[in-house]
């Protein structure tokens, strides 16, 4: 046993000891709270009801989790269609190999907030009035980049001009999936002309003239890795994309069941039809081309 300062720690005491080289006093240095500006981060949940709900916590701190992750998600996208614009398609893929890792740690998320009975969830639903999911923004920018543009979407941010203004930059600019079809141009793919100067605004529609382009990926892939490689990673990402939303719309079931949505929609109903929403089709369209 060790003596530090009065205090009996070690083995016995089931403490352990401070080294003396640990530091100690912050007046003049970086902290760990400073660095994180935790007393901004902590200050940020703020249950409404009264009295207070003990599950509105686990509600709101699901949320501002989901739009940390959601933060990365979009600088990472956004840096790997500009790193296709560079034609670093290296760099582009690692960008988009941890957008993966944090999509599936957004979907095992679910298992936590799936710990809210319809009763309790029942108990404080009123406070929220018509806030929703539908009025993230950054879900709606996430969506943007990976190509599934929705100008009628912004109608919701009228009355948010920073989040308009991004949605609409996001709106403007070309996709994750344009920036690769550009670069497979460039890398000498027959991708059509009107393809590659399409109005990027509009949602991205299913092109039949890509389908043999990725064919003849698809089944020499040896000549083609990089581009291989890619459609795999795209193709990962819908998935995972996909997978996230279906959890999101079991978990309304289970929570309120049928019931409208407090932004208006008719609920579970409405979630439904986004699972029919595709990223990349043509390279879904692909596999029924494989012979055999
Ligand atoms: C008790 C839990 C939840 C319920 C009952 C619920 C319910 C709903 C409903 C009914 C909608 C349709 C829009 C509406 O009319 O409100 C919706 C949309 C949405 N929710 Fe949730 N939600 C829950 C949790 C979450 C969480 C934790 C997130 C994460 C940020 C989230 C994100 C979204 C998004 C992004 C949409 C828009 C989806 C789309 O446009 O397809 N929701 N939610
Ligand atoms: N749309 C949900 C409410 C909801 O989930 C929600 C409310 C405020 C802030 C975020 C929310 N999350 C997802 O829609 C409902 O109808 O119960």
């Amino acid at each position: 046993m060790t003596e530090h300062e009065g205090v009996a720690d070690g083995v016995e005491a089931n403490t352990r000891t401070i080294e003396a080289s640990v530091v100690t006093d912050f007046s003049d240095r970086m902290s760990y709270g400073g660095y994180l500006d935790l007393p901004t981060l902590l200050s940020a949940q703020r249950p409404i009801s009264r009295p207070e709900h003990h599950d509105e916590l686990l509600f709101i701190i699901q949320h501002q989790t989901t739009e940390l992750w959601l933060k990365l998600v979009l600088h990472e996208l956004e840096t790997a269609r500009d790193l296709l614009r560079a034609d670093e398609l290296g760099k582009a893929l690692k960008a988009v190999a941890r957008v993966k890792h944090i999509q599936k740690t957004l979907t095992e998320q679910w298992s936590v907030l799936a710990t809210l009975t319809p009763a309790e969830y029942a108990q404080f639903r009123g406070v929220l009035g018509n806030a929703s999911g539908f009025q993230s923004y950054q879900y709606r920018a996430v969506e943007f980049v990976l190509g599934n543009k929705n100008a009628r979407m912004l109608q919701v941010f009228e009355t948010d001009p920073a989040a308009s203004a991004m949605l609409r930059a996001a709106l403007e600019t070309p996709s994750l999936y344009d920036e690769f079809l550009r670069l497979l141009a460039r890398a000498g793919y027959p991708i059509p002309a009107a393809i590659l100067e399409r109005d990027v605004t509009q949602a991205w529609t299913f092109q039949p003239e890509l389908v043999p382009v990725f064919t003849e990926i698809y089944q020499h892939t040896d000549e083609h890795w990089a581009a291989y490689e890619t459609c795999e990673e795209l193709v990962d990402l819908e998935d995972n994309f996909q997978l996230w939303r279906f959890r999101h719309l079991k978990t309304v079931e289970r929570i309120i069941g049928s019931k409208t949505g407090t932004g208006g929609s008719s609920g579970a109903t409405f979630l439904k039809r986004a699972l029919e929403l595709t990223f990349f089709p043509e390279l879904y369209a692909v596999r029924t081309e494989i012979p055999g």
